[in-house]
């Protein structure tokens, strides 16, 4: 090797350590600089190469594969350092080296299993990946919700600039973009929707009716959740109710989501794929129609008071309408994170009602004991008093969270870190908070993996745990035994950023359950194997919908 060919290394080692460096103290997903910090240095030495009289080309290339195996080995390094501030957290080597794994873990449907299981070896404070903690540490947690949002919606949306509202982490964008939610989803715009829900519940028993032979529930909970959030997004897009789910535009969801919550451990590489036509092309084409829909829906006009008239500023004459590019983003997330979370949950109450058939005639009870059989089931005012059904409710939020990457912040770069209880939180990490372990950790549910209503109204004074059924061979508890402690359960999220359509959500699904079981008798088909139901869920950014096919009986 000549000395000049020595100094072409020597000089590419020393850049691509200067460039790591550099990287770490201006963590930054813009493609520019990464192309600048990747490519600069190689140009750099190229150049001082050729006044030398050599080829620029040769030089480049031995300079850019030196830059490259010392850049990756000096953040390999760096990340399995003591002088990674997040080192004294425990955690697989595997997950503090790349963040490669997180991602292989969200492609696999299985990231919320594996972190209970992570939490369950190293404890409530886990590195999940290189500058990524999960929490489940129920001192820390409410001091932690206010914390801005992480970066993992840029990965979903490809891009680093446009985000939905979920992916704003500026606090004060984020809450300028929250008003005309709260505005189109509080109680009195609740009140102005009920119409629009009971209409399509309405449908749904009246199609439901007519499968004659047995059906796939799940597909008719999709359906409903979808045209409900039509409606609210988009002025009524879809009829998959009444139609078939043929043409149905809201099924790129689907397709869109495995690579969206690869994306959202990886937000970097989907800001990359964004720049390349034909990648990602199942989330591209969700992120298309989304934005079509809004463009449509915007060109129409609206003809009734929806979300959409709210998020358009409809209602404030005098405010001028945001950008049209905001209303695709808006419309996108609530199709998103109102459609696909409600019609889980749905589907995921529907298995435990009819694998728990004690659990199922204690609600039929209810409804009948609100609703005599002439009535109409869909009176949402009546629902206040069924403690039964919201016990149900919450028991599978509990259990199967439908939102499954709920909860990732990022504690600022630029400030002093953030302290909860004895955790500190280095500036600039990545954190989740393990809903799910939490949902199910022993320390705070008394039989926390098995789906027991019943728990919510012993905790409510309904009833003592003495008098309480046990879930299915399980030993019956006595007293102070009992534990519940309703700070773990966080379905919904909370703080700045909590669910804006909890109130929906909830409204929907008490309609949906209490017509079904009002009208129906239902049962799983003869045959079916129930057991394969809890490995089909899968959680992406919302979880799966496996398939639960019933028999209707009409009861009436
Ligand atoms: C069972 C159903 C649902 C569950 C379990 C659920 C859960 C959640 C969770 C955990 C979050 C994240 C909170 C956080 O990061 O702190 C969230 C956010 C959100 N949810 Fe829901 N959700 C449901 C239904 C709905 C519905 C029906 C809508 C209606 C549009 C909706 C709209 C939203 C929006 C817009 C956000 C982002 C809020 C923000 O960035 O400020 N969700 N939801």
């Amino acid at each position: 090797m000549s000395s000049l060919q020595v100094n072409i290394v020597l000089a590419s080692a020393i850049l691509a350590l200067v460039a790591h460096q550099l990287f770490r103290h201006n963590e930054s997903y813009s493609p520019l600089l990464h192309g600048i910090l990747v490519f600069g240095p190689p140009c750099l030495v190229a150049i001082y190469a050729f006044s030398f009289g050599d080829s620029p080309f040769d030089t480049f290339r031995q300079a850019l594969i030196t830059h490259i195996a010392t850049l990756l080995s000096s953040i390999v390094v760096y990340r399995l350092s003591p002088w990674h501030p997040l080192a004294r957290y425990p955690g697989p080597w595997s997950h503090a080296v790349t963040a490669l794994v997180a991602g292989f873990w969200m492609a696999t449907g299985n990231r919320n299993v594996h972190v209970r299981s992570l939490h369950e070896r190293y404890g409530d404070v886990v590195r999940t990946a290189p500058n990524e903690l999960s929490i489940s540490d129920l001192s820390a947690i409410p001091h932690l919700w206010n914390v801005p949002r992480g970066p993992g919606m840029k990965g979903v949306s490809m891009s680093h600039t446009q985000v939905t509202m979920m992916g704003i982490q500026d606090p004060e964008e984020h809450a300028r973009r929250r008003r005309p939610w709260n505005r189109g989803l509080n109680q009195a715009a609740l009140k102005e929707y009920e119409g629009h829900i009971m209409n399509r519940a309405q449908l749904l028993v009246r199609r439901l009716e007519e499968q004659h032979g047995g059906t796939d529930l799940s597909k008719w909970l999709a359906y409903f959740a979808q045209d409900v959030m039509g409606d609210m997004a988009f002025g009524g897009v879809t009829e998959l109710i009444r139609d078939g789910g043929h043409n149905n535009v809201f099924s790129v969801l689907e397709e869109g989501m495995i690579a969206a919550a690869t994306l959202s451990q990886l937000p970097w590489l989907g800001i990359y794929l964004g720049f390349v036509p034909g990648v990602a092309r199942k989330l591209t084409a969700m992120i298309r129609t989304m934005a079509d829909l809004s463009i449509k829906r915007l060109e129409r006009g609206s003809t009734t008071r929806d979300l959409f008239y709210y998020l358009n500023d409809e209602d404030l004459p005098d405010t001028p309408p945001p950008p049209p590019q905001q209303l695709a983003d808006d419309g996108l997330l609530a199709v998103v994170a109102g459609s696909d979370t409600t019609a889980a949950a749905l589907n995921n109450l529907f298995y435990c009602l009819l694998t728990n058939r004690a659990t199922y005639v204690a609600l039929q009870a209810e409804v009948d004991q609100v609703f005599r059989p002439e009535d109409d089931p869909y009176n949402a005012h009546r629902y206040q008093d069924m403690h039964y059904l919201r016990a149900v409710i919450y028991e599978v939020l509990r259990l199967y969270h439908p939102a499954a990457i709920g909860g990732q912040r990022q504690v600022p770069r630029n400030g002093h870190g953030v302290t909860a209880g004895s955790l500190y939180i280095p500036p600039g990490t990545i954190f989740f908070m393990a809903l799910h372990a939490l949902h199910v950790d022993p320390r705070y549910f008394t039989y926390p993996k098995e789906f027991w209503p019943e728990r919510w109204l012993i905790h409510w004074g309904h009833f003592r745990v003495e008098d309480a059924r046990m879930p299915a061979g399980k030993p019956q508890v006595h007293g102070d035994s009992f534990v519940h402690n309703d700070a773990a359960f966080i379905p919904f999220g909370n703080g700045i950023n909590y669910c804006v359509g909890k109130g929906l959500a909830m409204m929907e699904m008490r309609m949906v359950v209490t017509a079904l079981i009002h009208k129906f008798e239902i049962r799983l088909r003869e045959g079916w194997n129930a057991r394969q139901f809890p490995t089909q869920l899968k959680e992406y950014i919302t979880s799966t919908r496996p398939e639960l096919p019933v028999l209707l009986t009409p009861r009436w």
